[in-house]
Formats: C-alpha cells, structure tokens, sequence
C-alpha cells in the first residue's frame, strides 16, 4: 500500500497495550511515528521496542494524532494536541464513544478535527510490554463522525486504520454504544463475576478447573481501573443488556428448583447460547467455522514446538489455530492444532510418519 500520509507523521499519544500496537503496526506499514506518553518509563519502553520516535520539540504537526488514553482522559488530551498545534486532526482509540465526542464537542474550539473509533481488538493486559504488531489485523475498527466532523478527520482515520489492517466501519456513537455494551462491556462483567467466586474458593477446588471455565473468564484479568471508567461511561447501553441476563438467569433458577418440571426451560436456555455462539463471526470475520481438531503428544524440551510446526507446513495442511494445554502433572503437553474438515487424517498421518503420537 502507498503511504497515504505521504511521508507526514501520526503522532500516538498513550504508549501502553493499544499506543504501542498501532506504533509497532504503523512502523511496520513504513509511516512515520511520533510517540508520547504522560509517563516517560513507558515512552522509553515503547521506543525501545520500535513503535516509533519520541515526539521532537519541533517539526511541525502531525498530519494525526491517535490518542489512546484511558477513556476520561481522552478529551483533554484531543484538545491539548490540537489547540496547542501538535497534530491537525485527532482520533482516539476509546472503547466508549458517547463520552470522549460529548466532551470534545464541550471542550474544544474546533471538535470536527477529532472523530471518535475504536479498533475492536485487545488484550486482558495492559502496557508496552504486551502489545503486538498484529493486534489489528484483521479485526473492526469503527469510526464514529457526526454532522461537524471534517472529512480529513474521517480520511486519516480510515487511513491507520487499513494501515494496520484492520477493517474500518463507521456508525453513530450511540449505535457503537450500544453494540460494545453487548458484545464487550457485559461478557467482561460476566467474566469478572464468574471469576470473582473463584477467589475463595477451596483450593482444592480450584485446582480442579480446565480450559472451560479458563475461557469463560480470560477477559477478567483485564485492568479493573480500565473497566471501573468503560462501564461508568456505558452505564446507560450496559444495563439493560445485563437487565436481560438477569431476567435469564432468574428463569434459570426458578427451573433448577423444580428440577424435572424445570428442564424444558434449561433446554431453551441453553440451546439459546448454542444459536447465540453460532453467530460469532470467525478469525477472518467470516461465520464462525467449525474445525476439525488433531492432538498432538508433546514432550516438554526445547524446540519440540518449532519442530511440530514445521512438520505441520511440510505436511501442506493450513493450520488455522492451535492451542497448548499442560498434562496436569507431566513432562507433556497436548497441542491441538485446528484445521479445515476433511484434513486432518491427511495431518494426522503424515504427523505420525514423522514419528508424532496422535491422540483421541
Ligand atoms: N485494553 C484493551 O484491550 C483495549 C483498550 N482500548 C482503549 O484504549 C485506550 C488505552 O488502553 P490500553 O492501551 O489498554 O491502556 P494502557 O494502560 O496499556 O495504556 C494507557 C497509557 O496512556 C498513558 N496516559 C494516561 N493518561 C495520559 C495523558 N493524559 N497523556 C499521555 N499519556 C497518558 C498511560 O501512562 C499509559 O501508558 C483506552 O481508552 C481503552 O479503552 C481499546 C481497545 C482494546
Ligand atoms: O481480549 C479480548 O478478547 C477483547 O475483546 C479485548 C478488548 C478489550 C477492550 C476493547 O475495547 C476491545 C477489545
């Protein structure tokens, strides 16, 4: 792709997980960018994973500045970089809308240099240490402009955007209110919720759990500050979403109190989930596609996985995901690598040859 900012800097305010990312990605599609963080530790620590530059004193203003800061935090910082000349247009990379676009439009001179996005991908940790190059790729990226935003605001945002590799979409910020708060904001409090009565339990207990309940609350470790400002700022749009949970898991209960009579109500209810999962959509943002699954023993030493990979390509079967876990208590671990239906003898066996144990 030509560089749409034509040899112009971004500038990213806020180097932690999301800052970083996009400098890393940035960097990687040949722009230019500027970085600068309220804590210079973090800055340091961007720049020395190659997200970009510090900020110069002069230079002139970036052609962008991408503000990824904790949400309450985003309209003082869109102001500053714009009043005081640092960038031309700003975005931000919130995950609430509604509240940094009201409190532009109330706090600065000329909101239409910012339009609000949110790129629909993350991570459960925070800070430079985890970002990733490819964190976008392939993900959502929703702008959100209104009436007053200028259309080189809208144009540079896309541009970071396909840059990264993301998929840019625009919608009201009300409209992404409303969508983060069901598809977001409520399964991290559901997470949260489910994982908080895992924190006195019995040890004996929790020693017990695999990869389901691991899934259903990998979302929980994410930074409760962080959270604390998104729900706030969602309220409105989170609440009747959870309204509706409760209403469900009312239901539910009353069934398990009559246990017999009850179970064409916990039928429903969980074939409603059933439905609900088939609609995700997939890596690729495609539907969501069932894979075949092929197991594979592996030993814990050094290079076993490197190995394994290899064969896998030299095998000419696409490996569409894989998954680790660890044999509770063994030298072992069981890779499960997904590919397409209808592939996995062919991995299997070919696997085998090269003197892999397959399991299931
Ligand atoms: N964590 C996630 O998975 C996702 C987060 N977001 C959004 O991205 C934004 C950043 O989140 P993370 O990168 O996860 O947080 P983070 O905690 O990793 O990074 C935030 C950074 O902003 C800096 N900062 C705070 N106030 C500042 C200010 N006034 N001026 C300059 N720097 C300042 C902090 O020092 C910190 O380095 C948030 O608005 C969040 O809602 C969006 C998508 C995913
Ligand atoms: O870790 C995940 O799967 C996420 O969904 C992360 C995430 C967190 C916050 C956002 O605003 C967007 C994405």
């Amino acid at each position: 792709m030509t560089d749409p900012f034509e040899g112009r800097s971004v500038l990213v305010v806020g180097t932690g997980l999301v800052g970083t990312s996009l400098g890393l990605a940035l960097t990687r599609a040949g722009v230019d960018v500027r970085l600068a963080d309220a804590k210079p530790e973090i800055l340091a620590e961007a720049v020395g994973l190659g997200a970009g530059r510090p900020e110069p004193e002069a230079g002139g203003p970036a052609a962008l500045a991408v503000v990824a800061v904790p949400p309450e935090a985003v309209a003082a910082v869109v102001g500053e970089v714009l009043q005081s000349g640092r960038a031309e247009y700003a975005t931000d990379v919130a995950s609430v809308k509604m509240l940094p676009t009201a409190q532009v439009r109330e706090r600065v001179a000329d909101p239409g240099r910012y339009v609000g996005s949110h790129p629909m991908a993350g991570r459960e940790i925070s800070g430079p240490g985890a970002a990733l190059a490819d964190l976008f790729e392939g993900r959502p990226w929703v702008i959100c402009p209104d009436d007053g935003t200028h259309q080189q605001a809208v144009t540079r945002a896309l541009a970071v955007a396909r840059l990264v590799g993301a998929a840019p979409m625009t919608m009201t910020a009300a409209e992404h209110d409303a969508a983060v708060a069901l598809v977001s904001h409520t399964p991290h409090v559901v997470a949260a919720l489910m994982a908080g009565r895992l924190a006195g339990a019995p040890g004996h207990e929790v020693r017990l759990a695999g990869p389901g309940v691991t899934d259903v609350t990998r979302i929980a470790s994410g930074d409760p500050e962080l959270w604390t400002e998104i729900l706030t700022a969602n309220a409105a749009a989170v609440r009747p979403v959870l309204e509706g949970l409760r209403g469900d898991l009312d239901r539910l209960m009353a069934a398990l109190e009559t246990p017999v009579a009850g179970q064409p109500v916990l039928r429903e209810l969980l074939r409603g989930g059933v439905d609900g999962r088939s609609r995700l959509p997939g890596k690729h943002g495609t539907a969501h596609t069932e894979f075949a699954t092929v197991i594979v023993a592996v030993d814990d030493r050094p290079g076993q996985l490197a190995r394994l990979f290899a064969d896998a390509g030299a095998a000419g079967v696409n490996v569409e995901d894989v998954r680790i876990e660890h044999a509770a208590g063994q030298a072992l671990g069981l890779v499960e690598l997904d590919v397409r239906p209808g592939t996995e003898q062919e991995l299997a066996a070919s696997l085998r040859e090269r003197g892999w144990t397959i399991r299931g």
